[in-house]
């Protein structure tokens, strides 16, 4: 009875021990070995880059060189506004870049990633790479899964072509006109509470906050249906997210970096399920909603046009998948084009003779704004050159990233399936060898001549939506509202920097005034 009891303790133990030393060596594996191995291959095949430590990777470093400057002040920051802010948002990017060059391997965790900010590699990198055969980096998705799901920015492969296919014919020339209305409608009652503001007394506006918050309004509007009241609830709670993994980033690619932060991974995902919850209330009651007989044209009409709950059509969406394409929607349909916008004023402030050429070419274009139109918008071209100047100096998306589902050869160079990239467009917006000595100057004329890449000595040097088959889907969309809400806006207004303005251009996932930017108005 003893020995078989000391046989069955014998048994279990060198199970458990079995198990153990299992769990052990696949952690092991996967956070050691497998990055390691993918590390040595890159290496062998001629890159090189910055030592890792494990298993920070080189957080620390990154973190090292991010010093805050604590003498920053209002008043000392006027004086030293700079454009340059490559060297300032990414400061070990541009060390590395003086030992490295402009194609090295770093490590976020126990992930390596390839950075590239030379125009050239990343033509040859991408020239024979269809948009459904890249990958997006498996530690962001898993990061970001509640800001974007599996929506159309994340999903991959064949399921990237079916959303892509379904999506697409919701940003058509004759949809977006039908969007200008409810577009000049939000502007104008943003701008009627500006004016109110002034005739009150407060001149100082902090225009990012409110353009941010009109931005949303619009694609509650025009791309699901539903009343700013509604809306608000899931861009409030999306903007909380953004904050909570923001906040954790330091340990993006650590094993377990999120128990780290225990408190902010319950928050970000308890808000995850709470977003998810509320755009299942919009889709089922726009599901329920007397349909007229009309086609309902904008994004949730399409994207449910194609799902209907009895019988799913080939290619349709799941319900998954549509609250994840909202969830996308709702967050990159607004914060991109607000900070474009944002950016714009910040540049108009510093410099009121372009505010001057932008007026005189809307009242020789548009003439009275009252009788705005969507087709009058291609006209201005001026604003065209400044928009594309602000994506230049001060891109809103910041980065692209991209995991390779294949072997890449660039020239005798091997990329290995699987490797992460990180496409630094700050580092190739800023570059002098790209862009010539006046690379940190707002200078719109250089979009005259060369009105879609500034003159830029390789095409591939700006790519403020993106490049090839996964180029952002909603640029036009972008385009109009900023058009717009710019035309409108100047057509009202002239206003200057606020003396309590800190320039801070910041990485949020997107790029923006950490302080703000607070304007000073005199109504015209
Ligand atoms: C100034 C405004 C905007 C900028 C600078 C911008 C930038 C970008 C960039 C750089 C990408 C490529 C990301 C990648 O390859 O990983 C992208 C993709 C995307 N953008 Fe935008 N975007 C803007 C406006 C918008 C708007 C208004 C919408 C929606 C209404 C939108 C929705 C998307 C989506 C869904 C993708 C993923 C496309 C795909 O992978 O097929 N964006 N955007």
């Amino acid at each position: 009875m003893e020995s078989s009891l000391r046989l069955l303790f014998a048994f279990s133990f060198s199970m458990a021990a079995s198990a153990i030393f299992f769990v052990v060596g696949r952690l092991f594996l996967s956070w050691y070995i497998l990055p390691y191995l993918a590390y040595r291959k890159l290496m062998s095949n001629g890159f090189s880059g910055p030592k890792p430590s494990f298993p920070m990777g080189n957080l620390n470093d990154m973190k090292k060189d991010q010093k805050i400057d604590s003498s920053i002040s209002p008043s000392s920051c006027l004086r030293k506004i700079s454009n340059d802010i490559h060297s300032t948002a990414f400061p070990y990017f541009v060390k590395w870049q003086t030992l490295f060059g402009k194609v090295f391997v770093y490590w976020l965790g126990t992930e390596p990633f390839l950075y590239i900010a030379d125009p050239k590699f990343l033509k040859n990198m991408s020239a024979d790479v269809k948009g459904k055969s890249w990958g997006k980096p498996r530690v962001f998705k898993h990061d970001r899964e509640p800001m974007f799901g599996n929506g159309l920015l994340m999903v991959e492969g064949e399921d990237w072509v079916r959303h892509r296919h379904t999506i697409t014919p919701a940003f058509t020339p004759a949809n977006l006109k039908s969007m200008a209305g409810l577009m000049v409608e939000s502007v104008n009652s943003m701008l009627d509470r500006w004016a109110g503001l002034v005739d009150s007394g407060h001149q100082e506006i902090d225009v990012e906050r409110e353009i941010i918050s009109t931005a949303g309004e619009i694609i509650s509007r025009t791309s699901f249906g539903v009343s700013h009241e509604n809306g608000r609830e899931v861009l409030e709670k999306l903007r909380d997210v953004q904050i909570a993994l923001f906040k954790s980033i330091r340990h993006v690619g650590v094993p377990y970096g999120k128990l780290l932060n225990p408190k902010l991974t319950l928050k970000s995902r308890k808000l995850g399920s709470e977003i998810d919850a509320l755009l299942l209330s919009i889709i089922t009651e726009r599901r329920s909603r007397p349909q007229n007989g009309q086609p309902e044209t904008d994004l949730l009409g399409l994207l449910l046009a194609r799902n209907t709950t009895d019988g799913r059509p080939k290619g349709a969406l799941t319900t998954k998948e549509l609250v994840d394409e909202c969830k996308t929607f709702f967050f990159g349909g607004h914060e991109t084009t607000a900070l474009a916008l944002t950016w714009t004023l910040f540049q108009l402030a510093l410099h009121p003779e372009w505010q001057n050429q932008l007026r005189k070419e809307i009242s020789e274009v548009i003439g009275d704004v009252k009788n705005i139109d969507a087709t009058m918008l291609v006209g201005l071209k001026k604003m065209g050159w400044v928009m594309n100047e602000v994506l230049r100096l001060y891109p809103p998306a910041p980065n692209v990233q991209r995991q390779t589902r294949e072997d890449i050869l660039v020239g005798d160079l091997m990329i290995p399936q699987g490797t992460n990239i990180w496409i630094d467009l700050v580092s190739m917006h800023h570059d002098q060898n790209l862009w010539g000595e006046s690379v940190n100057e707002f200078k719109p004329e250089r979009f005259k001549d060369d009105p879609l890449y500034g003159g830029c000595k390789h095409k591939m040097g700006f790519l403020p939506f993106g490049f090839g088959g996964r180029m952002c889907v909603g640029r036009n969309l972008s385009a109009m509202e900023y058009k717009i809400a710019l035309t409108l806006i100047l057509s009202k207004f002239s206003f200057t920097l606020s003396q309590n303005y800190i320039h801070s251009p910041s990485i949020m996932l997107s790029l923006r005034p950490m302080h703000g930017l607070p304007l000073v108005f005199k109504p015209l």
